[in-house]
């Protein structure tokens, strides 16, 4: 099955729709509690009036020690594979995913980063410009968990602070179980709410909580796009519901069309 709204390429498949904001996976450690899309965003998607939203591509990083799960989390998602074998990544990779969110196209594209120390310089050179920091760690390996304040430090050091949706996620959930899966957790979402990051565990694995965790991810990206891009509208009229069925209108003066700048004068 999938979707027929198609106006870039090809349709994205089936379980990259997302109708309705995507759920937390605890409430102890969320960004956000709410369970819909902000009114004016629903209301900007069922006008189809989100602007450049659709056409933009949201930066992911996903950084954290060698060997924590950060290509296999990636390759579940977007290839549904998983490897035994390990294969160090070196510098970093990229891959693009493509979503359809309360109708809108939107792509995220995932940074995956070499864990190693002798490939950091390498990676740290594309931290810039991240909308969504995901810091992963091993459940099964404590240290892990604590080198992740560093790894957010070093990424939020090349952005602009308050500027970035931060994610703790705890990896190779399936080796875990019963109380010491929820000692490690208990520990994740301490830290998780220092950091000011939502928290999420996660198999590569099994896939379990792959799609929910990134759906999350691409609907608070997506979000927040489309609200930046509601704020700066440019000097034309433009409507902005309020979710409520009425319309703000907001006003901004006309310029005269011998004063346009190039780019703005038929529509
Ligand atoms: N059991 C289990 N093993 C996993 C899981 N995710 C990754 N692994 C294994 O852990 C090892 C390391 O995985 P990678 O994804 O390569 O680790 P990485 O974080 O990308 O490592 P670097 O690229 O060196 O930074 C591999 O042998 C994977 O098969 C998981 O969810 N469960
Ligand atoms: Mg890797």
């Amino acid at each position: 099955m999938r979707s027929s709204w198609t106006p870039l390429g090809p349709p994205v498949s089936q379980d990259r729709i997302i109708t309705s904001f995507p759920k937390w996976y605890t409430p102890d450690a969320c960004l956000q509690l709410k369970e819909h899309f902000h009114s004016r965003v629903s209301t900007a998607c069922q006008h189809r009036n989100t602007g450049t939203a659709g056409l933009r591509l949201s930066k992911v990083v996903v950084v954290g020690d060698l060997y924590v799960g950060k290509t296999s989390l990636i390759h579940r998602l977007c290839k549904n594979v998983f490897d035994r074998d390990y294969k160090a990544t070196i510098g970093v990779d990229f891959e693009i995913e493509r979503f359809e969110i309360a109708g809108i196209p939107y792509s995220l594209q995932i940074w995956d980063t070499a864990g190693q120390e002798k490939f950091k310089c390498i990676a740290s050179a594309y931290y810039r410009g991240a909308q969504v920091i995901i810091t992963a760690f091993d459940l099964t390996d404590v240290q892990t968990l604590e080198h992740t304040r560093q790894w957010l430090e070093d990424v939020l050091r090349e952005n602009e602070a308050g500027s970035c949706f931060i994610f703790l996620v705890g990896t190779k959930k399936d080796l875990l179980s019963g109380a010491a899966c929820e000692q490690a957790e208990a520990e994740a979402v301490h830290l998780a709410n220092e950091m000011q990051a939502e928290y999420w565990s996660v198999s590569a694995k099994t896939g379990e909580n792959v799609k929910a965790f990134f759906s999350r991810v691409a609907a608070l990206a997506f979000e927040q796009s489309v609200l930046q891009d509601l704020e700066k509208r440019p000097s034309t009229q433009s409507q902005v519901g309020d979710g409520d069925g009425d319309l703000i209108r907001i006003e901004v003066p006309k310029i005269p069309e011998n004063k346009r700048p190039p780019g703005l004068g038929c529509c």
